[in-house]
């Protein structure tokens, strides 16, 4: 159960009360909110939209959501509660002077007021210049931003500039989804609270670690969106290296907001550059065939419904990642993402260098390696690969591999392995931001991202085929292969 006296009484904006990503993921996460009792009895909901709609129309559309994209039966109580909260505003964010109209209905003003901009970026600027011009920008009011943010640094410098003209950096909310699971969080809780681990985690103990986040799904329809931004956009600008500089940053001074983001930051300034002069060894794009994902017939990317058949977008990607720092030099991280492969899959595996000798039978062989496998989902958990003698009178130690497991489902209250947005939607009523993402590191991201695409553009790199169900083109394997790795097996063993 959620602490209420935490969390003030809120009016939650929802700008672009009628897309897909309101409906899909900020209403059932509302909902399950206000199932466990975290909103406070004063909180608003008020949808913005430029629908003609009466508080009683609305109130039906977020009904049909809940219906749609909720996996419970929507209880009785817990509606009747939660449909008192609503409100809509009519309006076109890029008519200023209709703001008004929203001020009215704000005119609380020393409410908490956090304004979710579910909308296509492009449009962030008016939104913040409407709020502005209705005085609706002073604080206590947020505004919570979805990835990605732009399409290059120049597109995201552009609409943090304009954010910036209105909000502070401490009333902005730049979402990364990534960053509300449950299992990413814990990376901190594993590095840093136990000592196991914050004493062997760099290059004299680690030999390299792989991150890799599979989704058997295609593009669901979203082809539009999709080939505009591909995956180096969608995922490793945002998701991926969100991740990585929860696995490479050093400790943070303490547990506030902006040491924390301080850390992270510094890891992607330390992000050796990918250009024309070595893209071709460290990365690799794909894009999916026609092919069987859990036994049934998928169509190719170029296949899918609205597609442009001569599209070089990617719909994989893995590349070597260098960190140039102290800690890291000569420890690579290997990032793989991609759709259509064969399980919907997250993971990060640290490998362990080898004991500096081989006492043991064989000793001209190397034992294998300690593995520490982060699974972030499914099957949420970890497990960690060690050595152990077989039992037996054999004079000899003959050596097993074997596994230290935990899971999460087994072990906590699956309750709380919540939603990602239930939690970030929270964070944003109690004014948090470690779990947000900061200007800087949104800038260093897209940079380093930024060459990659320049590099991949200048060498008229075009995407490999990979059969929809397989973990995506050999080239891939290829990559690692000649750093005489292999990639972790997902779901080794299912
Ligand atoms: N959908 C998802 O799962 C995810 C989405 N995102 C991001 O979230 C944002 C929203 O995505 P999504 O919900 O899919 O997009 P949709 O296209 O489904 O919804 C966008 C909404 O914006 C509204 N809108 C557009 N222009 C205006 C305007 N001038 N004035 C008022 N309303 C306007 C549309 O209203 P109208 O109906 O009137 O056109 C629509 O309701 C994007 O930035 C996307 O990248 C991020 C992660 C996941
Ligand atoms: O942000 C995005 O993430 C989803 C994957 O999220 P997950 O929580 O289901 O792992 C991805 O499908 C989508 O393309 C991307 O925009």
């Amino acid at each position: 159960m959620v602490v209420k006296s935490t969390i003030p009484a809120c009016d939650i904006v929802i700008f672009g009360a009628k897309g897909d990503l309101a409906r899909r993921k900020l209403l059932p996460s509302l909902y399950q909110l206000e199932k466990a009792g975290a909103l406070h009895r004063e909180t608003r909901i008020i949808g913005v939209g430029r629908a003609d709609w009466d508080i009683k129309t609305y109130t039906k559309v977020v009904r049909l959501a809940l219906e749609t994209f909720m996996n419970d039966d929507i209880d009785d109580q817990v509606w009747k509660t939660l449909s008192t909260r609503f409100d809509f505003c009519n309006l076109d964010v890029n008519e200023t002077n209709y703001f008004s109209r929203l001020g009215v209905k704000l005119d609380q003003q020393a409410r908490v007021t956090v304004n979710y901009f579910a909308m296509p970026p492009t449009t962030f600027g008016a939104i913040c210049k409407g709020l502005g011009a209705a005085g609706l920008n002073s604080k206590p009011s947020r505004v919570v931003m979805e990835k990605p943010l732009g399409t290059d640094l120049t597109s995201s410098n552009r609409i943090n500039d304009q954010v910036a003209e209105y909000f502070t950096e401490s009333q902005v909310y730049r979402i990364d989804h990534y960053l509300g699971k449950e299992t990413v969080l814990n990376l901190l809780a594993l590095r840093f609270a136990n000592a196991l681990f914050t004493s062997n985690w760099d290059n004299r103990t680690i030999d390299h670690v792989q991150i890799t986040v599979a989704e058997a799904v295609g593009i669901e329809g979203r082809w539009g969106y999709f080939d505009q931004t591909g995956q180096m956009r969608d995922m490793i600008q945002s998701h991926l290296l969100q991740i990585l500089t929860m696995i490479a940053m050093s400790p943070p001074s303490d547990f506030t907001t902006d040491r924390i983001r301080d850390e992270k930051v510094k890891v992607l300034r330390s992000l050796r550059p990918i250009n024309y002069s070595n893209v071709h060894d460290t990365t690799v794009r794909g894009q999916y065939t026609s092919g069987y994902v859990h036994g049934k017939l998928v169509p190719g990317y170029l296949e899918e419904e609205g597609a442009n058949k001569n599209s070089r977008t990617e719909t994989f990607v893995s590349i070597r990642v260098d960190i140039d720092n102290w800690r890291w030099v000569g420890v690579p991280f290997y990032l793989r993402t991609g759709k259509r492969l064969p399980n919907k899959c997250s993971e990060v595996v640290v490998y362990f260098k080898q004991p500096a000798l081989n006492l043991f039978q064989d000793s001209y062989q190397q034992l294998p390696q300690n593995k520490l496998t982060i699974r972030l989902q499914p099957d949420e958990g970890m497990d960690i690969q060690i050595l152990n003698k077989v039992p037996g009178l054999d004079h000899k130690h003959r050596l097993q591999t074997t596994k230290l497991n935990l899971s999460f489902t087994n072990t906590f209250n699956q309750e709380h392995l919540a939603d990602s947005y239930k939690r970030l939607l929270l964070e944003t009523m109690r004014g948090i931001q470690a779990l947000f993402v900061r200007c800087d590191e949104v800038e260093e991201a897209w940079k380093w991202v930024d060459s990659i695409i320049a590099a991949w553009k200048a060498v008229n790199d075009v995407p490999q085929p990979y059969q929809a169900g397989t973990w995506g083109p050999r080239a891939s394997v290829a990559m690692i292969t000649r750093d005489g790795r292999s990639w972790n097996k997902c779901h080794e063993g299912e």
